[in-house]
This record gives structure tokens, sequence and C-alpha cells, in this order.
């Protein structure tokens, strides 16, 4: 195979209770990219659209993904690497991993598939600690595995795939402002109090219980965040008065995608969804920042190759 052409998905991480643990993939929304192999063993970043990106490969997160799989066979390999990003970076939808999960994936086509799934999640977290400072590995494993997913381990890695109920849709608002994930990670408590971390575990148990399930009352009481959202709720300008709007036109719940800006709502049913949707607009217009909103299936598809 000497070129390939994959999509990797939009995502969103933590999903309330779940911060670094839960991620789920976005249908339709995510980055195109081309990878074309060349005759001498330079890694060229030809084309960037959609996003101000680093066309340096030491500079952008798909040369650190791709320099670590070579280093670990040993292997050289030159590219022409084409980027369509589907979406802004510091948005809080998995942009970093978009393209981190987008590049283990194809460069792992390209030389044979030497790499199983879970190392290939290491290596995109390499991208991810490029991007962020961190190894993080939800965004990374819903864009490489499709669906919902719980990172159950770190050390060593353990991602579980959770099922997705048919009737399960997310709306999403984001705000026109970038913020960095390193940034919103920085404002993080080092220490919670052992009340807020019984709150938060069990709200991940009764999410994760209601996905096998399908008792979305159960989803509903568990999509609650009382260590990250109040924290990070400061950064996103108008936060309570898109997350009241969204809940009070019958979302489950709602919260922050990712590390923010954008706001997402979980809905049962498309109609409800859309309902959601055209509240969160409501609520946001009156205000001075600009956004877009969109209504998205679950997708059961993680990264995949085009042509
Ligand atoms: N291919 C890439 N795609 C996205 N961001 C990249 C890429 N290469 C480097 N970056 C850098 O990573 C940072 C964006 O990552 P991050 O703050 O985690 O945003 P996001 O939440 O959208 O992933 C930016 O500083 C950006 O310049
Ligand atoms: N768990 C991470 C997820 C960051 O997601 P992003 O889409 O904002 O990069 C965190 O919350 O910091």
């Amino acid at each position: 195979m000497d070129q390939i052409t994959i999509f990797s998905p939009a995502t969103v991480a933590n999903v309330s209770c779940g911060f670094d643990s839960l991620g789920l993939a976005l249908n339709g929304k995510g980055d195109k990219m081309i990878f074309s192999k060349r005759e001498d063993k330079q890694l060229i970043i030809t084309k960037i659209e959609g996003a101000n990106l680093p066309y340096n490969i030491d500079d952008n997160l798909v040369g650190t993904v791709i320099k670590a799989m070579l280093q670990k066979l040993d292997l050289q390999l030159g590219l022409d690497i084409e980027i369509y990003k589907g979406f802004k970076p510091g948005s809080g939808l998995g942009s970093s991993a978009a393209s981190a999960a987008g590049t283990a994936y194809a460069i792992n086509e390209l030389l044979g598939k030497p790499f199983s799934k879970i190392e290939l999640i290491q290596f995109a977290m390499l991208g991810e600690e490029a991007a962020c400072g961190s190894q993080i590995a939800d965004n990374v494993s819903a864009a490489l595995f499709g669906g919902f997913v719980l990172i159950r381990s770190y050390d060593p890695l353990e991602i579980v795939s959770l099922p997705v109920p048919d009737d399960l849709y997310i709306t999403a608002l984001h705000p026109q402002i970038e913020i960095k994930t390193e940034d919103a990670r920085n404002v993080l408590p080092k220490d919670i109090p052992l009340k807020s971390a019984i709150t938060q575990w069990s709200n991940v148990g009764g999410l994760i219980s209601g996905l096998y399930s399908n008792d979305y009352d159960l989803i509903s009481r568990s999509l609650q965040d009382v260590i990250v959202e109040p924290v990070r709720k400061k950064l996103i300008p108008h936060f309570d008065l898109v997350k009241n709007a969204a809940l009070q036109s019958g979302a489950l719940g709602a919260g922050i995608s990712g590390a923010g800006p954008t706001i997402f709502a979980l809905s049962k049913g498309k109609k409800t969804a859309k309902t959601v949707e055209e509240s969160m607009q409501e609520a946001y217009s009156n205000t001075e920042i600009e956004f877009y909103t969109f209504t998205s299936e679950i997708s059961v598809d993680g990264v995949k190759t085009i042509t």
C-alpha cells in the first residue's frame, strides 16, 4: 500500500463524571488525512486546511506519533501528509486526538498492521502529550474504538468498549473561543474531598450501568460532575445559561465536552435532541459570543479508511 486516506472522528471526553476515563465518538464530524509514501525518507506536511497548525513535522503532533512508531520498529519511511481539519483545535472536541489517533491508525495500515490497538492508543497518547503535556487516553481511545469507551486502567492500559443505547443523541454548542487543554488542566485541584470522590465514582458506575441496561433515567441521574465542572465552567462564558436551557428542554444531562469550551447535552431521541439544540441556541444568541451548534448520533465506528 502506497497511500491511505482516513477519517478520524471528533470525540467528547469525560462525559461529565468520567474525567480522563470516559469518552465517546461523534458521527460525521472529524478530520480527513492523506498519507502518501515518498521515494526518500522525509516526513513532509504538504497541506493543512481548516486550522492554523504547524507545518514543521517536529512541531505538529502528527510527527511525534509517526516518529515514535518508526523508532519502535527501527524503520525509516518517507511520507507526504495532508491534514484536513473538520473542527478547530482547542474546542474540547478532541482535535489533537483526531490527528493523533488518525495518524497511528494510518501508519499501522501502511506498514502492514504490526501494532495492536492498545499499542496504537499508546502511540496516539504521545501525540496528546505533545499537544497538552499529558498522556491522556480518553479522546484517542474513543477515536480509535468508536462508540463509548472506558479507560479502566492507565497502567497497564486497559480500554473497555461500552454499549451505546440506540436512541442516545448528543447535541453540542461550541462558543468560538479557544481553550487549550493544557490550560484547562492547570486549573484543576490537586486533592479532592472524599465526599466528592464518592459522588463521582458512584455516578460513573450509574452511567455505565445505565448504558448496559438502556435505563435513560439512570443515565440522566448519573450525568453529574462535582469535581471538574465547578472549576472549569468559570473558563466558559455563560456555561450555566446553556446547561440550564438544555436541561429545561428535556436533555438527560449536560456538561463540558472535554476541556471545553464546547458544552454538550445527551438526549433520548432525535426529536428531543433537536429541541435541546434550539434551546441552547436561543440561550446563547443573547450573548456577545459567536457560536455554532450541532446534533449527532454517537458513532459506532472509530477511525476508518476512506480509500
Ligand atoms: N495535528 C494537530 N492537530 C491539532 N492540534 C495540534 C496538532 N499539532 C499540534 N497541535 C497543537 O495542539 C494544541 C491543541 O490541542 P488541545 O489544546 O488539546 O486542543 P483539543 O482539545 O482540540 O485537542 C494546539 O496548541 C495545537 O497547535
Ligand atoms: N480528559 C481530558 C480531555 C481533554 O479533551 P479535549 O477535547 O479538550 O482535548 C481533560 O478533560 O482534560
